[in-house]
């Protein structure tokens, strides 16, 4: 099933104040409905999209001992560095909102994953600039930009839901994101035909909202927020539409008014598992946003009533990511 109807154009938010109540409405209703939205005509120019891709297919291409000189420590918290293929399985943690086990399937993807420059945690990991020249640059400039909307798209929320703009905004403010590129190398269809293997498996993202971009070779389905179980293929018109969904945190602080959009990455929808083909390699880039590491992730007062008890323990965005990232590397 692939859903057509979910795009919204954020030129709106920045419009009339009709246009910009409008927007936040139908991005909280998407939101609940869906789980993750298509936004267009935000604020990362076209040509900053098109030039992330072209850096991120220039350092996958790189020769495997390249990459592996920023390589991630095989138990990295944050997350930071290069992740050969088989180093990461998502199925470890899938099922996990929904109280399910885990999985055992394989994930057939590499990624590189990034924070904030400013970050006085933990440390990017580089591949030496003479072999990428402007790589590093031009990353540490996208963060910024994707920052920037993370904070209009915080500032929507907090509209539609009805809460703190400068609250929420400030919970954020710290930017301790991940940004993660990822390559998901071309393999023949009939390696994903028995389920022991996929592109990456179930899961929900830790963070509050990820703001997703993906090329045009599709796979990648969101499961139905009133349907349990209906997974939708979501696909990009353009490889500049941000895919928006929603993360744990925000099921969280919004004491489950979101609920973290269950997702993966499988073969495109054109193609069937026994097909005797080859999948195309495909490309994603997802940013990660999330509280500050010292931010209460405790439900938002206007998310507790009498109707609506409260349903989360009192943890710390760092606490939280611990939890999660435990279960991936346990
Ligand atoms: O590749 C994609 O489209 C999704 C990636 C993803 O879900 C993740 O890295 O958490
Ligand atoms: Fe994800």
């Amino acid at each position: 099933m692939t859903d057509k109807g979910v795009n919204l154009d954020m030129s709106l938010f920045f419009g009339t104040p009709e246009e910009k109540t409008y927007f936040c409405t139908e991005l909280l209703r998407l939101l609940k409905l869906r789980g993750g939205v298509k936004i267009q005509n935000h604020s990362i120019p076209d040509e900053d999209i098109h030039k992330l891709f072209e850096m991120s297919r220039k350092f996958f291409s790189l020769p495997l001992e390249t990459k592996m000189e920023a390589k991630r420590p095989l138990q990295a918290n944050p997350n930071r560095g290069y992740a050969f293929v088989g180093q990461e399985n998502v199925a470890k943690i899938s099922g996990y909102e929904k109280g399910a086990g885990p999985g055992t399937a394989r994930d057939i993807k590499e990624t590189l994953d990034l924070g904030s420059a400013q970050d006085d945690l933990a440390e990017n990991r580089w591949v030496p600039e003479d072999s990428l020249p402007g790589f590093r640059g031009f990353m540490e400039y996208f963060y910024e930009k994707a920052f920037k909307t993370e904070m209009q798209l915080l500032s929507a929320l907090a509209i539609a839901l009805n809460v703190s703009e400068d609250h929420l905004k400030a919970l954020h403010n710290r930017a301790e994101n991940e940004f993660r590129l990822l390559h998901y190398p071309a393999i023949p269809a009939s390696e994903l035909a028995d389920g022991s293997a996929t592109r990456i498996a179930e899961h929900t993202d830790f963070g509050t909202i990820t703001m997703l971009f993906q090329d045009s070779v599709g796979g990648l389905q969101v499961e139905d927020q009133t349907q349990p179980g209906v997974f939708r293929s979501v696909e990009s018109a353009k490889s500049t539409d941000i895919i928006l969904n929603i993360g744990d945190s925000l099921q969280r602080l919004t004491n489950d008014t979101f609920r973290a959009a269950c997702h993966r990455v499988t073969y495109p929808p054109a193609i069937k598992a026994g097909d005797n083909t080859e999948i195309p390699e495909r490309y994603s880039i997802a940013y990660f946003v999330k509280p500050n590491r010292q931010a209460s992730l405790f439900p938002l007062k206007e998310f507790i009533t009498d109707a609506t008890p409260c349903r989360y323990d009192d943890v710390t965005a760092w606490e939280w990511n611990n939890r999660r990232i435990g279960q991936l590397f346990g």
